[in-house]
């Protein structure tokens, strides 16, 4: 017998994991076990009964909080089953933790509907997780973490593994029924389908900045409504700046709370803003059909940042990104009288499933896109 907890909506159950039967894999060293056969036994363990009232929903979000809690006895990875309303979690043992072959959980539950009515106070309540997990990712800077290369060759460290546990978890509690798409849940693919409204999680943008220990490297939560972001987050726990965007957009630095808004363009020329760690040559090429008067560096969602605080004009990225790296930085920048387009001048959107979240080109403009 072994248990474990799953949570969802606020809940935590008790999950009783009953041997169902045994699985017999290959000794990797092809050394003869006990049995004198050249093969592992290990027990395969179900979810009894008591998980049924566990609230799924094909959020992945259970699928993940199982996982999580597993995650210090068994490794390996979770992913969704096809049918939308049961999980399968696959954990492999190693030789004394069980093997968890397939969780099913089975949608009971009622949907309750989210307090949280209007786009400010959506963004609010994303600010107060990502300071959460700002303040964990900062637990992982103090004391320094090695980095793993993931299957798309970037990297990824504890903080960001850390900081989007502490996400999924409070947006459980607080939006238990809106799918969230995350980083590094998606990694291992575990994808939620996504309907009109759903949410984008970039735990840890700028791992690479993170890793140089500059600064530049931001917790980013957003919603997405038909195609568009309607409320976000940008935390940079480091510099200790958070900004967020609703019906309205505001930033909080070292505990001063200001509206802010995108500029005017100056006179004198445009500021434009580039990626720190992933510089691309067609970006440059678009820069150079505008008047620019000066260009900077920056890492992560700060770059969208920058310009809806008014202190930068444009940011064009044809370099691949994810919708998790954008969606939070595009809210604040709309909300502050901005707007993300793609280079043709058409709305750049978000709920790409069918591309696995990738974008295409865009370039985030403080007002309207001026003149060549
Ligand atoms: N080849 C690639 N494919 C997909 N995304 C890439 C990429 N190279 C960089 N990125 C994205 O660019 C983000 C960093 O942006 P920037 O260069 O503006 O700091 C990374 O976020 P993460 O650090 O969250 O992985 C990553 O998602
Ligand atoms: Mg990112």
């Amino acid at each position: 017998m072994a248990d474990a907890r799953a949570e969802q909506g606020g809940q935590i159950k008790r999950i009783e994991l009953k041997t169902s039967g045994h699985r017999s894999t290959q000794n990797k060293s092809g050394e003869k076990g006990k049995s004198g056969e050249n093969q592992i036994s290990k027990p395969v363990f179900q979810i009894d009964s008591a998980a049924r009232d566990v609230k799924a929903r094909g959020t992945g979000l259970s699928c993940y909080a199982l996982f999580a809690t597993l995650g210090r006895d068994c490794e390996g990875d979770a992913h969704s089953a096809a049918r939308p309303n049961i999980l399968a979690v696959g954990c492999q043992s190693g030789l004394n933790r069980p093997l968890l072959s397939e969780a099913l959980l089975t949608q009971t539950a009622q949907t309750s509907p989210s307090p949280l009515s209007s786009p400010d106070a959506i963004a609010q309540a994303f600010a107060e997780i990502a300071r959460e997990a700002g303040a964990a990712i900062m637990q992982v800077y103090a004391k320094g973490c090695d980095a793993r290369i993931k299957d798309d060759r970037s990297p990824v460290t504890e903080a960001d593994e850390v900081a989007e546990a502490i996400i999924l978890r409070r947006l459980a509690h607080v939006m238990p029924d809106v799918p969230v798409v995350a980083e590094e849940c998606a990694a291992k693919g575990v994808i939620p389908d996504v309907g009109r409204r759903f949410i984008l999680v970039d735990p840890l943008d700028g791992t690479k900045e993170f890793l140089n220990r500059n600064g530049e490297f931001t917790v980013n939560i957003a919603l997405i409504e038909d195609g568009k972001p309607v409320a976000g987050c940008v935390f940079a726990p480091a510099v200790n700046a958070l900004y967020a965007g609703g019906d309205t957009a505001w930033r909080v630095r070292d505990g001063i709370e200001e509206r802010i808004s995108t500029r005017a363009y100056p006179a004198e020329g445009l500021t434009a803003l580039c990626s720190r760690s992933h510089p691309d040559a067609k970006s440059e090429a678009f820069l150079a059909e505008y008047a620019i008067a000066d260009r900077r560096e920056a890492g992560s969602s700060l770059k969208f940042c920058r310009v809806a605080e008014g202190v930068a004009d444009v940011y064009p990225r044809f370099g691949p990104t994810m919708e998790w790296d954008v969606a939070a930085g595009h809210a604040v920048l709309s909300a502050a009288g901005g707007q993300v387009l793609m280079p043709d001048g058409e709305d750049f959107r978000y709920g790409k499933a069918d591309a696995g979240f990738r974008n295409v080109a865009f370039v985030a403009w403080g007002q309207d896109a001026p003149q060549k």
